[in-house]
C-alpha cells in the first residue's frame, strides 16, 4: 500500500480520478440490483489475504478505498498534509468515492476481489514460450539448458525496473548459477527494455526507523548485490535486448561480454537523480573508456547508442534488432561448448587481481550513495518521477 500511496498521492487529480472512479461507477451501475452480504464481504477480505500475487499498488489503493467506504461510509477525515504522502493518497482514494452507498461499496469490493482472484490465478500460469523450468522466482525467469543458465529480468510492464525483491532474486539466481553445471551465465530482459534500473518506488517503502535506516539498509543491499557480480566465477554475459538505465548499465563493467541490439541505449542519469555512480563504474568505466568519456556518461548523464557504447568498449558487439536473438544465441551456444574449467580459470586469471580493488570501490560508492539518498536533490528527483513530472 505504501508504495502505491506515494505515487498516487503525487499524481495530478484528473488522471487519478479517472483511474479510480471509472471502474467504481461502472460496477455501481452494473450491480445496482445486487448487494453483497456481510458474509460475502468478509469472505472477500479473507480472499485478499490469500492472493498469491501482489495485485499491484493501484488496485490495493482501490481496495482500501472501497473497504473504508463499505465499513465507515463517505470520507469525513481531515485531509492529510501535502508531505504526508501515504495518508494523503489513501485519503484521496477514499474521498474519490464521494457518497457511494456503503452497500454498493461492499458489492464493488467483493466484485473487485473476485476479478482479482481469477486474473491473478491465470497470470501465475506459465506463459506460452517461457521455459517451464523457470519456477521459484517472482521477478525473474531462470532457465538452464545447452550449458547456459539464462536469467531474464521479468517485469516488462515496469521496463524491468529492479525492485527490492528483484535485487534479492538476482543474487539468489547468480549464487545458484555459480554452482550449477552450466558453463556460462547470461543476463537479459523480457520485453522492450533490458532494464530501467533501480525501481524508484524502492524509495517509498520507509521503515519505522525512518529514511536514514532505509538508506543504510539499501547501501548494504547494494553492496551485497554488486559484490555478487564482482565474485561471479563463470563467464557472465549480458544480452542487452533494449534500453538500459542506471545500475543495469553500471554493472556491465563487471560482465565478461556484452552483446547489444541496435535498439539498446546506455544511460546513467545519476546527476539528474541527485545520485552518484555505483556498480564499480567509477572505476571500471574509467578503465574501459577513459576519464573524459566516462565523465560524460556518469556525471553529465550522456545517453549512448549501442554503436557508441561499442566504440567506447563497454559493449562487445552490436547486432541488428531483427536478427539479434538468433545471432547472439548461436554465438553463446558455441561458447558454452568450450571446456568449462578452462573458461573459469581464464576468467580467474583475467579478473582476480582486480577483485580486492573492486570490492573497495564498491564499498566506497555505496557509502557515498547512502548520503546522496538523503539529499534534497535525490528526494526531489524521485518525487518528480513518481508524480509524473519527469522522465528521463
Ligand atoms: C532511501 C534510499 C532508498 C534507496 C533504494 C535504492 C536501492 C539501490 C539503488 C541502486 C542505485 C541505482 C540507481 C539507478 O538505477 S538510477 C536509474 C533509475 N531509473 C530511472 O530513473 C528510470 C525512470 N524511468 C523512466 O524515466 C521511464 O519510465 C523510462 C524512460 C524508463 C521509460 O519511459 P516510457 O514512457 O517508455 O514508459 P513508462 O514511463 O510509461 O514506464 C512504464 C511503467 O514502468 C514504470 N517504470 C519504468 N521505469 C521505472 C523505474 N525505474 N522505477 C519505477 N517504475 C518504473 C513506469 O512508472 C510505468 O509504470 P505505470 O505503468 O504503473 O505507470
Amino acid at each position: 500500500m505504501a508504495i502505491a500511496a506515494w505515487r498516487l498521492a503525487q499524481r495530478s487529480c484528473p488522471s487519478y480520478l479517472q483511474v479510480i472512479s471509472f471502474p467504481v461507477v461502472q460496477l455501481h451501475m452494473n450491480r445496482a440490483a445486487m448487494t453483497a452480504s456481510q458474509k460475502d464481504f468478509e469472505n472477500a477480505m479473507n480472499q485478499v489475504k490469500l492472493l498469491k500475487k501482489d495485485p499491484g499498488n493501484e488496485v490495493k489503493l482501490k481496495l482500501y478505498a472501497l473497504y473504508k467506504q463499505a465499513t465507515e461510509g463517505p470520507c469525513n477525515m481531515p485531509k492529510p498534509g501535502v508531505f504526508d504522502l501515504i495518508n494523503k493518497a489513501k485519503w484521496d482514494a477514499w474521498n474519490t468515492l464521494g457518497s457511494l452507498p456503503k452497500e454498493t461499496a461492499r458489492q464493488n469490493y467483493v466484485d473487485l476481489v473476485s476479478s482479482l482472484s481469477s486474473s491473478l490465478e491465470s497470470s501465475s500460469q506459465v506463459e506460452p514460450g517461457t521455459d517451464r523450468k523457470s519456477t521459484g522466482y517472482e521477478t525473474l525467469m531462470v532457465t538452464s539448458e545447452d550449458g547456459i543458465t539464462k536469467i531474464t529480468l521479468n517485469r516488462p510492464a515496469k521496463k524491468n525496473a529492479i525492485n527490492v525483491e528483484m535485487y534479492h532474486e538476482i543474487m539468489r539466481a547468480l549464487k545458484a548459477a555459480s554452482k550449477d553445471d552450466s558453463s556460462i551465465t547470461v543476463l537479459t530482459g523480457n520485453g522492450d527494455y533490458y532494464s530501467s534500473g533501480n525501481d524508484l518506488t524502492n524509495f517509498t517503502d520507509i521503515p519505522p526507523g525512518g529514511v536514514e535506516e532505509k538508506a543504510k539498509n539499501s547501501a548494504i543491499l547494494l553492496r551485497e548485490f554488486v559484490g555478487c557480480f564482482i565474485d561471479f566465477p563463470k563467464p557472465l554475459i549480458a544480452v542487452v535486448n533494449g534500453p538500459a538505465v542506471g545500475i543495469s548499465v553500471t554493472i556491465l563493467g563487471l560482465f565478461d561480454a556484452v552483446y547489444a541490439s541496435d535498439r539498446a541505449t546506455f544511460h546513467t542519469p545519476f546527476s539528474h537523480l541527485g545520485q552518484s555512480p555505483e556498480g564499480c563504474s567509477s572505476y571500471t568505466f574509467l578503465k574501459i573508456m577513459g576519464p573524459a568519456k566516462a565523465t560524460e556518461m556518469l556525471v553529465f548523464g550522456k545517453k549512448l547508442t549501442a554503436g557508441e557504447a561499442c566504440a567506447q568498449g563497454l559493449v562487445t558487439a552490436v547486432f541488428p534488432d531483427s536478427t539479434f536473438q538468433k545471432e547472439v544465441w548461436t554465438r553463446l551456444k558455441a561458447f558454452a561448448k568450450l571446456p568449462p574449467n578452462a573458461m573459469r580459470i581464464s576468467k580467474e586469471v583475467i579478473r582476480n587481481r582486480e577483485k580486492e580493488k573492486l570490492h573497495a570501490v564498491n564499498a566506497e560508492e555505496c557509502s557515498v550513495l547512502q548520503e546522496r539518498w538523503l539529499s534534497d536533490e535525490c528526494m526531489n528527483a524521485v518525487v518528480n518521477f513518481l508524480s509524473r513530472k519527469s522522465k528521463l
